[in-house]
């Protein structure tokens, strides 16, 4: 294991990410925040909105610094969005940014995604909002990951270091003028004439957590993403020259189903992007290993960028991109940028310490006002609150244990991501408004849609949003049944997985079958609590014998995944936690 992973140079786990976007908007001129947003825009936002061209936002989760707001500056994005540390922004701030480029602007705003469940559900939502309010907005998601061999069971192909590439050919093209159509179409075509493999010599660690995975000091690891999930085989070390052959022979093997055809007399672009802890000799070692290879195969490699595009915080590792060039893709990768990360320079330009700039205000028509739902007596209102707290509590307690079975089958956040909306909403417990069940629910999904990014928290909005509904009428058991049954129907509809996937529905749709059949038995509705408790704690621990068909842990084999779901899991601690509470426990 490598001697650095989990020693940190950070004030804390909570405000590291704010606090290096402040430092990088505070080195460079061409960079400030927006105010109350983890948002980092042009400085000149304003009058690029007003140059009416198309300008382009991209984000998700931090720790893969300098992605993304080292790639803003003309000819590159106008702005980007940083969530925690490996989890994808919630939509505030997504919108805040859609808003500081896009408002007024009637060339329209191109969102540029990588594919990851939190990042299209996230971006995704904030696409639909923005489109309510009247601006041009389209999205393009970008999955150009060859590790997978077979991609039609899980979450599709990762969006890994070539998504830099279409951030720079989106750019050029945004700053010729050309509309936001064309610029989707001739960058998803780039983006489908592309392929990354990485390798892994360690691995890496999110702030305050251990070690994503563990390596032995003589193997290496093939094919994994950019958050510390495993990748698809470990071998054991060898020369780089070995290990950038094997990279690029499952790279272009055709049995491996997201592989690129790079057939003798191809033109291409070759990008050797630092993973985070790999030395600067070493990258020179494998790029030229990479291009021996590829010009050995009679690929032209005509344009090398090496550097450190797209990290995963510390991991020792480099992953290979390459871009098949035609005149239009080489044009647009040779155009002017002056984005700091991007390898060319600016120069002449006095830095300033001011990097905080007001964001836009949403210019708000009448809002819709959240319809006035059934109400409760106190009785059942106070039940409702310790409900609450309970869960909460529950999830704070439970960060390090979800973190844990999160690192074994996705990123390692599942659990800091819960706590966060855990936290948010014990802030606001005074204020929530118990004794309306369906206000109630509407204000917990605003809370979490607000603060926690990350899959868990677009699923739980979901899931809040639409449970509200059942209990707008009536707040009986079998409205809180019919609430429950509705919040899966719409994780099911956004996240496009079902029960049996191995995820968060499985223990939910065991405890709505559960509380269903005891409801119209002869139960008390505490008894068909206690039965769903059961049904819930058991569907999650069998999860742990599941393959995975959604999220993260799709892309980790069946044999590897031995311990429970993480948010199958929080899903029963919380079902449990409501039982307690409401039984006075
Ligand atoms: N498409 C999906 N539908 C339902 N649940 C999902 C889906 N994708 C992931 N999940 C659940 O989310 C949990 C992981 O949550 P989180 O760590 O927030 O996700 P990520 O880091 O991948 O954004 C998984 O354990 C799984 O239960
Ligand atoms: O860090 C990368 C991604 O933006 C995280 O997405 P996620 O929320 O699905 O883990
Ligand atoms: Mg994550
Ligand atoms: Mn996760």
């Amino acid at each position: 294991m490598a001697a650095n992973v989990g020693k940190k140079l950070i004030n804390s786990k909570e405000r590291c990410v704010d606090e290096s976007l402040e430092g990088t908007a505070a080195s460079h001129p061409g960079l400030r925040l927006l105010s109350g947003h983890r948002v980092m825009v042009r400085e000149d936002v304003a009058s690029v909105r007003a140059a009416a061209k198309v300008t382009l936002l991209s984000g998700g989760g931090s720790g893969h610094e300098p992605a993304h707001a080292g790639y803003i500056g003309s000819g590159m994005l106008t702005g980007a969005i940083a969530g925690s540390v490996f989890t994808s922004p919630p939509p505030a701030d997504i919108l805040a940014a859609i808003r500081a480029v896009g408002q007024g602007n009637p060339a329209g705003t191109l969102l540029i995604v990588k594919n990851y469940t939190g990042d299209r559900l996230n971006f995704g939502m904030s696409l639909e909002r923005a489109r309510s309010e009247g601006l041009h907005v389209d999205m393009l998601v970008v999955g150009e990951d060859c590790a997978l061999t077979s991609h039609d069971k899980t979450a599709g192909r990762r969006g890994l270091a070539g998504t830099v590439f279409i951030h720079k050919i989106a750019g050029a093209l945004a700053e010729q003028g050309r509309s936001l159509e064309d610029i989707v179409k001739v960058a998803s075509q780039a983006a489908s004439q592309m392929g990354t493999i990485g390798i892994s010599l360690s691995p890496c660690s999110v702030p305050g957590s251990g070690p994503s995975f563990q390596l032995q000091q003589d193997e290496f690891e093939l094919g994994l993403g950019i958050h510390g999930e495993a990748g698809f085989r470990r071998q054991k070390m060898t020369s780089a020259d070995e290990i950038v052959s094997a990279m690029l022979d499952h790279m272009t093997n055709p049995d491996n189903s997201t592989h690129l055809k790079i057939p003798k007399g191809s033109r291409v672009a070759l990008m050797v992007n630092n993973l985070g802890g790999t030395s600067c000799l070493e990258l020179g070692i494998v790029g030229r290993a990479a291009i021996q290879y590829l010009e050995s195969r009679g690929v032209a490699v005509q344009r090398v960028y090496t550097g450190s595009f797209m990290t995963s915080l510390e991991m020792a590792g480099v992953s290979l991109t390459v871009l098949h060039l035609d005149d239009t893709i080489t044009a647009c990768l040779d155009a002017d940028t002056s984005a700091p990360a991007w390898p060319s320079h600016l120069s002449g330009v006095d830095r300033t310490s001011d990097v905080y700039i007001p964001a836009p205000q949403h210019i708000q028509a009448e809002e819709g006002g959240t319809p006035l739902g059934q109400t409760v007596p106190t009785d059942q209102a106070q039940v409702l609150e310790k409900v609450v707290q309970r869960v909460c509590d529950r999830m704070i307690d439970c960060e390090e244990q979800l973190n844990s079975l999160d690192r074994a089958s996705g990123d390692g956040d599942c659990g800091t991501t819960m706590a966060r909306g855990a936290k948010e909403i014990l802030a606001a417990l005074s204020h929530l408004p118990f004794s309306c069940p369906h206000t109630l629910l509407l204000t917990l999904a605003a809370i979490v849609e607000k603060d926690m990014g990350g899959s868990s928290g677009a699923l739980y909005s979901l899931f809040l949003t639409a449970a509200a509904r059942p209990l707008q009428s009536s707040t009986d058991p079998a409205a809180w049944c019919a609430a429950l049954h509705a919040g899966i129907q719409a994780i099911s509809r956004y996240g496009g997985a079902e029960p049996g996937d191995r995820t968060m529905l499985d223990p939910l749709s065991a405890a709505h079958r559960t509380l269903s059949t005891a409801l119209s038995s002869d139960r008390t509705a505490l008894q068909a609590l206690e039965e769903a408790v059961k049904a819930a704690e058991k569907s999650a621990q069998a999860t742990a014998s599941m393959p995975a068909r959604a999220g993260r842990a799709s892309y980790v084999g069946a044999d590897q995944l031995t311990q429970p779901d993480p948010g199958a899991t929080a899903v029963a601690i919380a079902i449990r936690a409501t039982h307690d509470a409401v039984k006075g426990n």
